[in-house]
């Protein structure tokens, strides 16, 4: 069954055409039978559109295709809890600038069907679709002349910061279902954080669809829309975050006569242990004091740390983050 099970979609020729071949394959010779169960499979995978592409859209579909082509995955098609998921087998991408397309096409190399300009026509061949352009834009894009049609039985899940569910929906039919996901930019490697929102209305198969589509690009989260502003700033904007700190810790080392390259990877790759320790349950503050050999250098660092408000600083930026992640949102209705 497709994915968006509600979906109008399901009155479409390549539907119709699925069940009556479905209803005679009993009757075949076996090797038809196959050939026609994968027709079969292939007419019902949803198609997904990321409907504004660029830095985000790109990291999520790269994500995607590479975890497609991933065979030592152990089940590509059930989330973490087993739920088997319609995998999105056909992708689409929708941009405004000539610069952007040919940025898409010359990356997915055909993988991806690249739409300029046409956004109402890669919505209505579509059943998921992946609202990735700036808050200030969205109210534009979905209140475009055809777009609500378009929308109707659509499964919409938009990455904005800010944009609430309240706001989408007033802008969506009825009949489309929304989620909100804050995503960040490793989902292109597949290491990345997301969180997800859902609507009420969302049914548990279209729950399972969006687990499904960011645990294959990281881990994903479900929580209350109370708190994506905060994940905005912890996950979403994190990798700026981190990315700062990491650089300020190869200063240092160059400061001391490492090569910025040696500096580099001493710095990502001691985050990285030190975030997989923490992910595994050992505690920060165990992590720390484990290191701080009584009298030893790394107390002595942290220290000068501390004397530079580290904890509130970093704590305060993401209240700072947070803060403007709310603003966002009231931007998107202007
Ligand atoms: N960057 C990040 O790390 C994260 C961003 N987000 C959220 O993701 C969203 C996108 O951010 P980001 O990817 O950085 O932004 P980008 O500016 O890189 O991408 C926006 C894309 O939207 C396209 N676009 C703009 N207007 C239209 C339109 N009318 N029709 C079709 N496409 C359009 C742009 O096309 P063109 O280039 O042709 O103008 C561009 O490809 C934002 O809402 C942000 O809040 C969420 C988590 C992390
Ligand atoms: O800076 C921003 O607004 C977006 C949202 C989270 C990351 N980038």
């Amino acid at each position: 069954m497709p994915a968006v099970q509600h979906s109008p979609r399901r009155n479409d020729f390549r539907y119709r055409t699925a069940y009556v071949v479905q209803s005679i394959t009993p009757f075949l010779p076996v090797p038809i039978f196959f050939l026609i169960r994968f027709f079969i499979m292939v007419a019902e995978a949803p198609t997904l559109c990321a409907l504004g592409c660029g830095t985000m859209g790109i990291a999520i579909l790269s994500g995607i295709l590479d975890s497609l082509k991933d065979t030592t995955s152990a089940d590509g098609a059930s989330t973490p809890d087993g739920h088997k998921v319609n995998k999105p087998a056909r992708f689409l991408a929708c941009i405004r600038s000539d610069k952007s397309l040919q940025k898409l096409e010359d990356l997915f190399e055909g993988e991806v069907a690249c739409m300029k300009n046409k956004n109402v026509e890669a919505v209505k061949q579509s059943d998921i679709i992946l609202l990735g352009s700036k808050p200030q834009m969205c109210k534009e894009i979905l209140t475009a002349s055809g777009m609500r049609e378009a929308l109707e039985g659509k499964l919409l899940i938009s990455i904005l910061a800010g944009t609430t569910l309240s706001q989408l929906r007033s802008w969506c039919p009825e009949s489309t279902h929304v989620v909100r996901a804050m995503p960040n930019t490793p989902c292109k490697i597949r290491q990345g954080m997301t969180v997800l929102v859902c609507e009420e209305e969302i049914t548990s198969d279209e729950r399972s669809l969006v687990q499904w589509m960011f645990s294959q690009i990281g881990r994903a989260m479900f929580l209350e829309e109370k708190n994506i502003d905060a994940a905005t700033a912890l996950c979403g904007s994190g990798p700026a975050f981190a990315a700062v700190f990491m650089e300020a810790l190869a200063d240092g080392g160059v400061m001391m006569g490492l090569t910025r390259a040696a500096a580099l990877e001493l710095a990502a790759q001691t985050c990285q242990g030190t975030a997989r320790m923490i992910l595994d349950g050992q505690h920060p503050a165990l992590i720390k004091d484990a290191v701080s050999t009584p009298g030893g250098c790394t107390i002595s660092g942290l220290l000068a740390l501390e004397d530079g408000k580290i904890r509130s600083t970093v704590a305060r930026t993401i209240q700072d983050a947070t803060e403007r992640a709310t603003a966002l949102g009231k931007l998107s209705s202007k």
